[in-house]
């Protein structure tokens, strides 16, 4: 969906096509997020693999800043590299040109700053509930007592006060993965990163765990950078949402998401939630459709030198 034009008299604007649900409480709340301090910046960074012998680049010049507090969702087809920049902001990748700072800190490896919650349920199998949402505070210098205590009040406020003592397998995957978020949370980071963190859940329980996510995001201080497949999971979650293309990885726009909050289930079924979707939808799967026609093309590359197999489509 491309800008719309205005014409007026010899003026001739763009409009952006989401512009209509942009009221002014909304633009409001947007103004005073980009006026927080940022969180998280990312300056002219670019990224590359290597792959059979040559370096490809899978992240072009990505600038982006998310601001203190800030819930930021970021969508993009299959190899855009959207896990590939969580594990750069992490500290887990290194990369070629740019810079990655929280809170102004340049990021040169794994630390405390950041806390991580990914798809599959990173949890320690042979820690109870207690001991894994213990284990981060424990390391980082507090005594048992104290960090027993801490993590009992993060169980309580995720309501497993009931599994405190029981270990992961004995838990559903909401279950787990409200560990998994309250572990990375206990210790306090600045910057939550989530990778699909609820793409294996059932879409009943993924909307339980986007609402206690939201809740949680509510009441502290916790700037979160979350990558999702799902346009309507981003668009109800974020107030912004980071879109991506691929080959190489670019952003194309960061959109404000359009819609009030609080966000509640009658959220998905509003005119500015569908109006956000569509065009979210128009600007990811035209993306995929490309990337799905160069992949096509290669395989069709492929069979046509001279084969001795008999055609037999
Ligand atoms: N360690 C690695 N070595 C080589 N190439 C890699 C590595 N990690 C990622 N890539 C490549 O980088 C590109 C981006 O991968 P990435 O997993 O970040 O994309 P994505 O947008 O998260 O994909 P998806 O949505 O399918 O999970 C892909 O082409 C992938 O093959």
């Amino acid at each position: 969906m491309a800008p719309k034009q205005i014409i007026e008299g010899n003026l001739v604007t763009t409009e952006h096509p989401l512009a209509k649900w942009n009221t002014p409480e909304i633009e409001d709340r947007n103004q005073r997020i980009l006026q927080r301090p940022p969180s998280l910046k990312i300056s002219g960074m670019h990224k590359s693999f290597g792959h059979d012998g040559k370096m490809v680049k899978v992240l072009n010049d990505i600038d982006f800043t998310a601001y203190k507090r800030e819930f930021v969702c970021v969508v993009g087809p299959s190899g855009c590299g959207k896990s590939t920049l969580a594990r750069l902001i992490a500290g887990l990748e290194t990369y070629e040109e740019g810079v990655i700072s929280i809170n102004d800190e340049v990021v040169s490896g794994p630390g405390p700053d950041r806390g991580m919650v990914f798809q599959s349920y990173s949890l320690f199998p042979w820690l109870t509930v207690k001991k894994n949402v213990m284990f981060g505070l424990v390391e980082n210098g507090m005594s048992e007592i104290s960090a027993e205590a801490e993590a009992l009040q993060w169980i309580d406020l995720v309501g497993l006060e009931r599994f405190a003592n029981s270990y992961p397998h004995q838990l559903s995957g909401g279950m787990k993965q409200r560990v998994a978020i309250i572990r990375a949370l206990a210790n306090k980071p600045k910057v939550l990163l989530m990778d699909e963190p609820f793409s294996a859940l059932d879409p009943k329980n993924r909307l339980k765990m986007q609402k206690y996510l939201l809740e949680i995001w509510k009441n502290i201080d916790i700037t979160i950078f979350f990558i999702t497949h799902d346009l309507e999971e981003a668009i109800y979650l974020a107030d912004r949402i980071l879109v991506l293309k691929a080959h190489p990885g670019e952003v194309v726009e960061t959109l404000n998401v359009p819609l009030p909050r609080p966000r509640k289930e009658d959220t998905f079924l509003s005119e500015e939630f569908l109006a956000t979707k569509a065009y979210l939808e128009s600007l990811v799967h035209s993306e995929e459709e490309e990337v799905d026609m160069e992949e096509k093309l290669s395989m069709v590359r492929m069979v046509s030198v001279k084969s001795d197999v008999p055609d037999i489509f």
